[in-house]
């Protein structure tokens, strides 16, 4: 997986932005399948960021929990982990000690900086952080051994509001944003056209594209090595097996672009999509008796998002016009 990602991604991006990738494989935080030493090391290593909350480290890798921060709504946890066990989690590492106390543990070769995550309506996996445990989290690896924690805590209800929406930051690092940036900007953009409506986002669609004036899957150019390379990393982070994202969409949102209550082709399935360049808010309804229940995600850019199950067949989603630019690039099954 990582092989072909700092190979074949640093090659295709050289005549771009030489180095890029190179950079971003010195970047990236324990990408080697190195095994696990011992229970604490996999809980640290270089490059990995804990959660300050109220005066105590949420150790890294940890399912990350951010109870409404800002007043939103709680998406699914990323990963397939019970809700109840990932707060579990967050009780146990509050109650774990001191931030000092977490400092000390922390010392060695596999201690980290620090940062915070920032805030984000729901649950997050803090992909950036993470390290693969090739042993017992395989391609999940982000996710700690949540076994290892204690199951006896359980303080809050749990309820998942879009289930199927999973949520993962700093999925990629500022490095390859930037590089992917260049490439996004550098791809066959086009507006977005329906029929006679032209659209205000650039798109370029990579391994199919879909004829909306026939109202069916089409051609389109095979995927780049650069996006195979990008897919390679983050269909795990998402517990998914790259080789069925077989589509590709880029995305540049300029000022004023958006995108409007949708949901995907039905010819698609599940759908990814990596948000960069700018903050965004994925908003969420579905129709009920009287109008519409709404969610909204805070798409912070570099975050990743699955849309499946309901959150893929049963909401619509939408992005308002962005006051800045930002890109993103879509992944998707078909079906
Ligand atoms: O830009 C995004 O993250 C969303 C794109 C999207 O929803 C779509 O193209 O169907
Ligand atoms: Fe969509």
């Amino acid at each position: 997986m990582f092989r072909l990602f700092s190979g074949q991604m640093q090659n295709d991006l050289a005549p771009v932005r030489p180095g890029a990738m190179f950079d971003q494989k010195q970047a990236l935080p324990c990408a080697e399948r190195q095994p696990a030493i011992d229970h604490r090391n996999r809980m640290t290593c270089a490059g990995q960021r804990g959660l300050e909350m109220g005066g105590h480290i949420v150790r890294p890798l940890v399912i990350v929990i951010v109870m409404h921060p800002l007043g939103r709504e709680p998406v699914e946890p990323a990963q397939d982990v019970p809700l109840d066990r990932a707060r579990r989690v967050l009780v146990y590492q509050q109650r774990g000690g001191s931030m000092a106390a977490e400092r000390s543990q922390q010392a060695g070769p596999h201690a980290g900086a620090r940062q915070p995550v920032r805030g984000i309506g729901g649950y997050i996996v803090h992909a950036g952080a993470g390290g693969l445990d090739s042993k017992r989290g395989g391609e999940m690896g982000h996710c700690l051994h949540i076994e290892a924690m204690p199951q006896q805590i359980d303080l809050f209800a749990s309820t998942p509001v879009v289930s199927g929406l999973r949520m993962v930051t700093d999925a990629v690092d500022p490095a390859l944003e930037r590089a992917l940036e260049q490439r996004i900007d550098a791809a066959p953009l086009q507006p977005f056209q329906f029929g006679q409506w032209r659209g205000k986002r650039l798109t370029a669609n990579f391994g199919s594209g879909y004829d909306y004036r026939r109202g069916r899957v089409a051609d389109a150019p095979p995927l780049p090595t650069w996006i195979e390379a990008l897919r390679e990393r983050l269909t795990p982070l998402v517990g998914r097996d790259s080789g069925a994202f077989v589509q590709a969409l880029l995305i540049r949102y300029d000022p004023g672009a958006g995108i409007g209550w949708h949901r995907d082709r039905p010819q698609y399935g599940e759908v990814i999509g990596l948000s960069l360049s700018a903050p965004a808010v994925l908003r969420l309804r579905r129709r009920t008796k009287n109008g519409f229940e709404r969610r909204k995600v805070e798409l912070p850019p570099r975050s990743l998002y699955l849309l499946s199950g309901e959150a893929r067949t049963a909401w619509e989603h939408s992005i308002a016009p962005m006051a800045v630019t930002r890109r993103s690039v879509t992944l998707r099954t078909l079906r």
